[in-house]
């Protein structure tokens, strides 16, 4: 039995590159993930495999491939990074089995992951997963100690007998978005933004997209660069000061930032002042209801923003809330008829694509938004904010030690704090974590994160100070049993 434990945390299997994400343990996932398709009657469907920009990520896509096409499954192989979504829409739009992303997404460049997506194209729901893992457990119980899984078929030979076939993910995928947007009213607009990748998989195919539709765009960290430039390609506040620079440099109207495998949206307004994924969240619903007159449920995670609540509520839209992680808002995309589905996190999906985060359209639709409503989006928020009241964001990711991490988890099953900065706590909500709630715009979340080694820490308020005063007190509470 191998020492390293694989597990499919919020999205996916992650570790650091040569640490426990190697060659031999991607073939062992691979190799699960073959059995598991031949016992589920998938095999035959076939599956792609794409991966993002990250360091050996190619390598370790044809490791995959190699597997799949040795327990003749026939595989779709990305001859180049693509987007995570433009694999999620090669699953989809061909009908194939599952999906295979190497990527990390938005964690740091020192590790990689390996997300695993449905038949619908969206993440693999937890009950496959869990089949997946007991899968690979038994075939891992079945190996000599020591011994190395078998390493697929050579991929040429694999070529030659079409089993594997490489397709371009990327040019369809476009297409599907050419479908999603009103390019004649972005056209008539013509707006100057900047586009920031982050250098993931999303470079020069949102900027591209947008200069075809007549604006003016400039690309920031658009170059191939494993090592993100220092900066995790994650789109919040601290990791976004280039973004920040280049609005105020160039004058533009915005920023469109997408993660390091280009699932999640974030952006920044003309004036520097971060749009954070909550708000993007609130300003898509508000546009897909007012102006395209769609409708459908609205599904939020539990970290979400009580504006997406507030908003389903006066458009009289079904509203659920689920856990944190995207596969949740897929099982009910799976059930009713969903108009939007998202998370703080800044992936955020839409009726009409498919069950999957994208963080392409959902710049692209934040670009129809500003040419709609002749505003920039943090005007457009301000707005917003006037019609449903103010609410005010932040998030703290905290380091803590497993002995701390589990004393501050047993602290908030037993015994939570009874107020916090003062205000009384009405009532905990242990649905994912432990939100305590003071009122209809008050909460704060303590969670561990399912991704990595941090405790998440998320207040929403109606004022900038309200949370810095809610989150300074919860720091100190975490400070006080786990020291932090
Ligand atoms: O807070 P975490 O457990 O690290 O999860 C944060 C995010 O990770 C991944 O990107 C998942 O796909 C998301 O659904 C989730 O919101």
């Amino acid at each position: 039995m191998s020492d390293v434990s694989i597990r499919f945390g919020t999205d996916g299997w992650r570790a650091v590159i040569a640490e426990d994400f190697t060659f031999a343990n991607v073939r062992r996932v691979a190799w699960a993930l073959a059995e598991h398709l031949q016992a589920s009657g998938r095999a035959r469907q076939g599956v792609a495999v794409g991966y993002d920009c990250r360091f050996l990520s190619d390598r370790f896509a044809a490791a995959v491939a190699s597997v799949l096409a040795a327990a003749d499954i026939p595989v779709i192989l990305s001859p180049t990074a693509c987007p995570t979504p433009a694999l999620s829409w090669a699953v989809v739009s061909r009908r194939l089995g599952a999906g295979v992303m190497i990527t990390a997404s938005h964690n740091p460049p020192e590790y990689n992951g390996f997300k695993l997506k449905g038949w619908f194209g969206g993440p693999a729901l937890p009950e496959e997963t869990q089949q997946l893992e007991s899968i690979l457990a038994r075939q891992e119980a079945a190996r000599r100690p020591g011994q190395e899984p078998p390493r697929g078929m050579d991929l040429d030979e694999a070529r030659r007998l079409g089993r594997v076939e490489e397709a371009d993910l990327i040019g369809p995928y476009v297409e599907q978005l050419r479908r999603l947007v009103d390019w004649e009213r972005l056209r008539s607009a013509r707006l100057r933004v900047v586009v920031d990748p982050m250098h993931g998989a999303a470079r020069g195919i949102l900027a591209q997209l947008l200069r075809e539709a007549g604006l003016e765009v400039t690309e920031i960290r658009g170059e191939w660069n494993p090592g993100f430039g220092g900066l995790a390609p994650e789109p919040i506040a601290r990791n976004l000061g280039p973004a920040i620079e280049a609005v105020q440099r160039l004058q533009a109207q915005a920023v469109l930032v997408t993660d390091g495998d280009g699932d999640r949206v974030g952006a920044v307004d003309a004036t520097g002042e971060v749009v954070d994924a909550q708000r993007i969240f609130a300003l898509l619903l508000q546009h897909l209801v007012e102006v395209r007159g769609w409708r459908g449920a609205v599904i939020k995670t539990f970290a979400g923003t009580r504006m997406v609540d507030k908003l389903a509520a006066r458009y009289g839209l079904p509203f659920r809330e689920t856990p944190i992680g995207f596969k949740h808002v897929c099982e009910h995309a799976l059930k009713e008829d969903v108009l939007i589905g998202g998370e703080e996190s800044g992936g955020i999906g839409i009726k009409n694509h498919m069950p999957e985060r994208d963080g392409l359209l959902c710049n692209l639709l934040l670009a129809e938004i500003m040419a709609t409503r002749g505003r920039t989006l943090a005007e457009q928020v301000r707005a917003l904010m006037a019609e449903i009241g103010p609410h005010h964001f932040q998030r703290r990711d905290l380091r803590l030690s497993a002995e701390g991490k589990d004393r501050l988890l047993r602290r908030l099953a037993e015994d939570p704090p009874s107020r916090l900065a003062g205000w009384p706590v009405e009532r905990v909500d242990p649905l994912d974590g432990y939100k305590l709630i003071f009122g209809p715009s008050r909460w704060i979340l303590f969670r561990a994160s399912g991704t990595e080694p941090v405790v998440r820490v998320y207040a929403e308020a109606e004022s900038p100070e309200a949370v810095e005063a809610l989150l300074a007190d919860g720091l100190r509470f975490v400070d006080a049993v786990a020291g932090a």
